[in-house]
Formats: structure tokens, sequence, C-alpha cells
């Protein structure tokens, strides 16, 4: 890990690093006459004085860029015209890791001065929300690694494309991958590509996500589902900031801002021995935590309210619609164990159900948002799609058969032709 401290005043590189490993015969400063070597041209950490400003993979030479895009400490860089830099090379694996720990430490404790409005997407004033913002507003200054931790369904992939979006890195791409989603034996060729030939089926070259990600962020969702084996080169990679693709000796040198989300407590899995330590610091960086819906009962209206104008905004001639008290009652005694995704799914639900201008508690089916995935993960024929949709119908208006043709705008004989060929019963 190379660390590099831009300041004016020697003394503040002890207030973060234990003086027994700092070595100054590695210092360098810009004002000497050292050079720097080939292999010092990365840094891993930097400091302006007492504030972290980056903890990522940085090239010495697009520094003055960087420092620009983090306005605070271009400011100050100004201001006090602060120009010795030194920077020194550790080792240690295991001072690693504690140092690792401490910035950990410090960005979680560090506050914020670029506020950024996110109400437009994501929703949330609940207590837990203001705590990820305030984290998001960190990642969003640096271009510090971030880990997401959250159930299923609980926004990790919005907030992740959130903080890109507001990032200085939001004209180059948002790669996502899940990790979890893709057989082990593809997973490395889906990160760092294939040469042509490099195994049966590769007829041609193909980049990995990484260098598509070039210059942007690479979210890799699911990332405790990492094998071992692979856990141990992407922790190469991001230590070399280089990547190989498969088949080829050719090293590519890679700028990505990686984002990691998981449902697992990352810690347990390592504590078992199934997830490396060296690459949870590495990959922790800023930690997020969302808690589940259940948990920021709060949330539940105002995003249930958003789903709703979104919905009605892309479907014009469906009128406004609102939330009668019973229904919202409903959703807040809910325990949403899909969380938001599930709470949305349940909204468009129940505005296509809802007759009037009113949700109604009748119209929320909580029971029923699994049915919509179902009926769709069955894979039937559109003929059996239909018989299950008319008769799901007839059996909510119990049996008014005028009332439901109405409402799927078919004719009353194909719903009593149905009943006569014995295909649904009313
Ligand atoms: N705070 C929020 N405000 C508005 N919409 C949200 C919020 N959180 C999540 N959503 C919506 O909920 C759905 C699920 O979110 P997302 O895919 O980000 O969850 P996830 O945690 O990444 O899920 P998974 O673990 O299953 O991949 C999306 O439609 C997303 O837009």
């Amino acid at each position: 890990m190379r660390i590099g401290i831009i300041t004016s005043n020697d003394t503040v590189l002890s207030c973060f690093i234990q003086p027994q490993i700092m070595d100054h015969h590695h210092l360098i400063h810009f004002d000497s006459e050292e050079k720097f070597q080939k292999n010092d041209q990365h840094l891993d950490v930097i400091f302006v004085d007492d504030e972290l400003i980056n903890y990522s993979s940085i090239d010495i030479n697009t520094i003055d860029s960087y420092l620009i895009s983090s306005i605070d400490s271009y400011s100050y860089f100004k201001k006090t015209k602060a120009f010795g830099f030194s920077s020194f090379l550790l080792n240690d694996d295991q001072l690693e890791i504690n140092i690792l720990k401490s910035l950990v430490k410090y960005q979680a404790t560090s506050t914020s001065s670029l506020p950024t409005d996110y109400s437009y997407l994501i929703k949330g004033k609940s207590e837990a929300m203001k705590k990820v913002f305030d984290v998001m507003e960190k990642a969003i200054k640096t271009i510090i690694n971030v880990n997401i931790v959250g159930e299923t369904g609980t926004g990790k992939e919005l907030i992740a494309q959130a903080v890109h979006q507001n990032s200085p890195r939001k004209l180059r791409k948002f790669v996502a991958i899940n990790v979890a989603s893709i057989p082990n034996e593809l997973i490395e060729s889906e990160l760092f590509g294939y040469e042509e030939g490099a195994f049966t089926g590769a007829t041609k070259r193909r980049e990995g996500k990484f260098e598509e990600a070039e210059g942007g962020t690479l979210f890799l969702d699911e990332i405790g589902e990492l094998p071992l084996d692979l856990q141990s080169k992407l922790l190469r990679v991001l230590q070399e900031r280089e990547i190989t693709r498969i088949g080829s000796n050719e090293v590519i040198p890679i700028n990505v801002r990686l984002i990691t989300a998981t449902h697992k407590n990352l810690l347990n899995e390592v504590s078992e021995g199934k997830f490396r330590e060296d690459l949870y610091y590495r990959l922790l960086g800023l930690p997020i935590e969302l808690p589940p819906l259940r948990e920021r009962k709060e949330d539940i209206i105002p995003l249930s309210q958003f789903f709703i104008e979104n919905y009605i905004s892309k479907n014009s001639n469906i009128p406004q619609k609102s939330l009668t008290n019973e229904a919202k009652q409903k959703l807040e005694d809910y325990s949403f164990p899909g969380n938001i995704r599930q709470l949305r799914a349940l909204i468009e639900l129940a505005i296509t159900l809802a007759d009037e201008n009113e949700i109604r508690g009748v119209d929320i089916l909580l029971e029923k948002v699994e049915f919509k995935k179902d009926l769709l993960e069955k894979e039937r024929t559109l003929e059996e799609y239909n018989i299950e949709i008319i008769e799901y119908f007839l059996k909510k208006y119990k049996g008014r058969v005028n009332y439901v043709k109405d409402i799927l705008n078919i004719s009353k004989s194909k719903i009593y032709q149905l009943i006569k060929d014995g295909k649904i019963s009313r």
C-alpha cells in the first residue's frame, strides 16, 4: 500500500499513521531533487494534512485534476499553498489491515460538507435513511470503495447508482454485475475478459467488466458469493490496479471505483474463513447499511406515494389515486420480506385493481404480490394466463360476469364460453 500525504507540515503525518510504520527514507518531496520511481506512480491513500481525501488507486500524474474535482481539498490547497508531498510504501500485511481499519473508522466519523439532493430519486425520511444519506455524501466526495449491506430489495443498487451519478465519475460508465447470478467458472472471464481462443467457446476477444467500467464505477452485487480463489485474484487486482485478460500476457492498468453489496454479514464470513480478511478491509471502505423496510416503517407511506405518482405519470390513461387510511394502515402493519421492491410491486398491482380514485385496503393484496410473480414465473401459454386472470377476478367479484368483463375489457360471451368448457369455475 502506498500512502501519499500533501502537506506543508510533516508533523500532521503522525496524527493518523503510527510513528513506527513511518519510514522517512521512503519519503519523497515534490520540491526535492528526487524523482518518482516507475512503481511509485500510484497512491492508495491520500491525505491533505489531516483530511483523508482519497482511498483508492490514483495516478500521481493526475493528482492535480483529482484535487480540482475534490473542491474542499483544492480550495484548502490554494489557500495554504501547501506543497510538500510525501509518499511511502508499506509492505507489511498486518499493518496494512490496521491502517485500513483506522481509515474506515476515520471515514465513518468524519463529517461532510457537500450536501446533495437525492430526494427526486431516493425516498426516505427515517433516521436510518438520513444516516445512509450522510455516508453517501462522504462516498461522493472521495473515491473510496463503498460496501452496501442490506436485505434483498432494500435499494442497494439504487444507492450505488446515486453515488456514481453524483460523483466526478458520472461521465463514465456505471457497470453492475451480480456475482451470485454467474456460474463460478465464468466469473473470472466476466470480470477480467478473455482473448480469442483462451478456452473452448472463446471465439473472439471480450473485455471484462473492469475494462468496461474504466474511469467509472463497478458495482459488484452479492460479493460474499465470490469463490475464495477469485477473492485472491480480486485482491491482487486491487493492489496492483491492473488486470490481465484470460489467455493474455498484456497487463492493462485500471482506474475503477468499486462499490460492493451483500445481504450477508461479511465479517461473519471472515471469521468462518469464507471471506479473506485483507480483501474485506480493502472492499469495505465506507460501509452503508440499508435497514429492512419493517425497521423504518415511517418510510412506507412516502415510498408508496412516490410509487403511485411514478406509475401514474408513466400511464397517462390511469386517473390520480390516493391511499385510504385503511390502506395505509394495512401497509404499515405488513412486514415486507421483499422490502421496497415488494412494496413497489404491491402498489402497482393495487393501482390496477383499484376501481375508483382511491386505493382501499381490499386493493392491497399482501398475499397476492407473490401471486403476480408466480404467475409470470410458471411460464404458461397466453390462453392459460387469460384463464387464470379471468378466474381471479371472477372470484374477487363473486362471480359478477358483467363487472369482470368491463374491468378486463373482454366480451361476456368469452367468459361464458370458458365456464361452459369447464376451463374456469364461477
Ligand atoms: N429509497 C428508495 N426510494 C425509492 N425507490 C427505491 C428505494 N429503495 C429501493 N427502491 C426501488 O426498489 C427496487 C429495488 O431496489 P434495488 O434493486 O436497488 O434493491 P437491491 O437491494 O439492490 O435488491 P437485490 O439485493 O435483490 O439486488 C427498485 O425498483 C428501486 O428503484
